[in-house]
Formats: C-alpha cells, sequence, structure tokens
C-alpha cells in the first residue's frame, strides 16, 4: 500500500479494529448475552487476570525505552491507573473485585494456577512485542483500545442484564476504562498518526494493530475451545472446587 495521508491512515487503522477486534467473538456474544454458566464466566475473569495483570509490565516495559520526558509522563499514567497509588487501589485490584464476587480467592487467582497455556502465551507474547519493536510499533499496539469503549458497555449491560451472580460492584473494573481508555487511545492515535510518515512506517503501525488483536482474539479462541467446546487442556481451572483444592 502507498502512503495515506494521516486521515487516510486513521481509517485504515479503524477498519482493522471493524474486522478483527474481540467483540466479532462468538465467546464475546455469548458473555454478554447471558448464554454462558457461572463456570465459564469465571473462567474467562481468571484468564482475563492475566491479561489485567500483565498491562504494567508491558507499559513499564515500554516507559523505559521512551525518549522524552513529555512521552514517560504521558506513559506513566497507565502505571497509576493500573498498579494504584497504594494497596488496594488501581485496575488490577478492582479485577480481583470482580474474581471475588465470582467465588474464586485470591490466593488461586493470584497464583496463575489454572490459567489456560495460551492465554499465558498470547499475554507474554504482548509483553515481549512491546519491548522489542520500534516504539511506534509498541504505541501502535495500544490502538486496540479506541475499540474497547463500546464492547465495555454492552458488556456491563448485558452482564447485569443476564446473570444473577454479577453485580455492579463486581462490574466496577470497568466504569473507569470508560474515561481512561479514550483518553490513552486519544494520545496514541495522535502519535501514531504523526510519526508513521512512510509507506513501510504505516505498514508496520497496521501490523502491530493486528498482532494485538490476535493476542485478544486467540485468547477468546482458547477460552471457547476448552470451555464451551469442551476440551480443557490438563490442569487448568475446571470451578471452584479446584481452587478450594488449592487453597
Ligand atoms: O475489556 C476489554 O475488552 C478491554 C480491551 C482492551 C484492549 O483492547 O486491549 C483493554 C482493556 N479492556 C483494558 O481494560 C485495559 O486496561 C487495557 C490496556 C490495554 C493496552 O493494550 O494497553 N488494552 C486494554
Amino acid at each position: 500500500m502507498g502512503v495515506l495521508s494521516p486521515d487516510a491512515f486513521e481509517q485504515r487503522l479503524r477498519a482493522i479494529g471493524a474486522a478483527r477486534y474481540h467483540d466479532r467473538h462468538p465467546f464475546h456474544r455469548a458473555l454478554h448475552d447471558g448464554k454462558l454458566n457461572r463456570l465459564q464466566v469465571q473462567a474467562w475473569a481468571l484468564n482475563r487476570y492475566y491479561y489485567q495483570a500483565s498491562i504494567p509490565r508491558k507499559d513499564a516495559t515500554l516507559l523505559a525505552r521512551l525518549p522524552t520526558a513529555e512521552l514517560r509522563r504521558e506513559w506513566r499514567r497507565r502505571l497509576e491507573d493500573h498498579d494504584g497509588s497504594e494497596p488496594g487501589t488501581g485496575g488490577i485490584a478492582r479485577w480481583l473485585k470482580l474474581t471475588d464476587g465470582l467465588g474464586l480467592s485470591r490466593r488461586y487467582v493470584e497464583s496463575l494456577r489454572g490459567l489456560l497455556p495460551t492465554t499465558q502465551f498470547a499475554v507474554d507474547a504482548y509483553v515481549h512485542f512491546v519491548g522489542e519493536r520500534s516504539i511506534l510499533e509498541a504505541i501502535a499496539s495500544s490502538l486496540t483500545e479506541l475499540f474497547s469503549p463500546s464492547i465495555i458497555s454492552e458488556r456491563v449491560s448485558g452482564m447485569l442484564r443476564h446473570y444473577d451472580f454479577i453485580s455492579e460492584e463486581t462490574l466496577a473494573y470497568f466504569k473507569p476504562r470508560l474515561t481512561q481508555a479514550p483518553r490513552d487511545s486519544d494520545f496514541a492515535l495522535t502519535y501514531v498518526k504523526e510519526h508513521a510518515r512512510t509507506a513501510g512506517e504505516q505498514d508496520a503501525a497496521a501490523a502491530a494493530l493486528e498482532f494485538k488483536c490476535a493476542v485478544l482474539w486467540s485468547q477468546l479462541d482458547a477460552l471457547q475451545h476448552a470451555y464451551v467446546e469442551g476440551h480443557p487442556p490438563p490442569g487448568v481451572f475446571l470451578g471452584a472446587d479446584t481452587a478450594e483444592a488449592f487453597a
């Protein structure tokens, strides 16, 4: 593809989200439509914990590589959003309220025992990608967040409507994301539009976004295969009993 104007390039990035973002995955559709049982929702929250817990590792990796105070200041805020500024605050702590509400022991969730192998591979691949690729590609890989506010709104209203074991309090993780995600993705989009100037840079940034969509998609594929189609790999979470046996 030849070089595009910044606005046409933005359209190219948005088309990637429209085609590949995980809102199109059957597991998410089932989650939001109330088609999953409690064990399947628990498995989703347990596995997704590893993604949440690894986001600050990935942001710290990128932060260490950013060349200016201005960029680091911007990126530093993401670490605070996830890790909080003191114990019990921030996104990871709020995610644990969800796993608490679903009846999973914290020790079990934090131990990462019972995680699907694919969750680990996909999430670790994201952290490595951000450490190894250009800063442009690393920032572009965060752009899935352009598409998250609509899936989050749909998730919160769908899950509250359909599952009696889910409450507004247990879904508290998502509310701040509705303002944090647009703020973060606006910054990242402006950066990527400004810095992807050649056709090669635009291709690399687009490929980074495709890679990240695959990171999200493959996690849901693994959940679908294990918990909907009934082929759990050995050693994974199989209900609160597994978790209790551990605790
Ligand atoms: O609920 C979701 O569907 C969803 C998606 C994404 C995303 O698109 O990567 C993120 C989040 N949530 C999220 O909560 C979050 O903190 C987050 C950070 C990032 C990132 O790549 O830096 N993506 C996401």
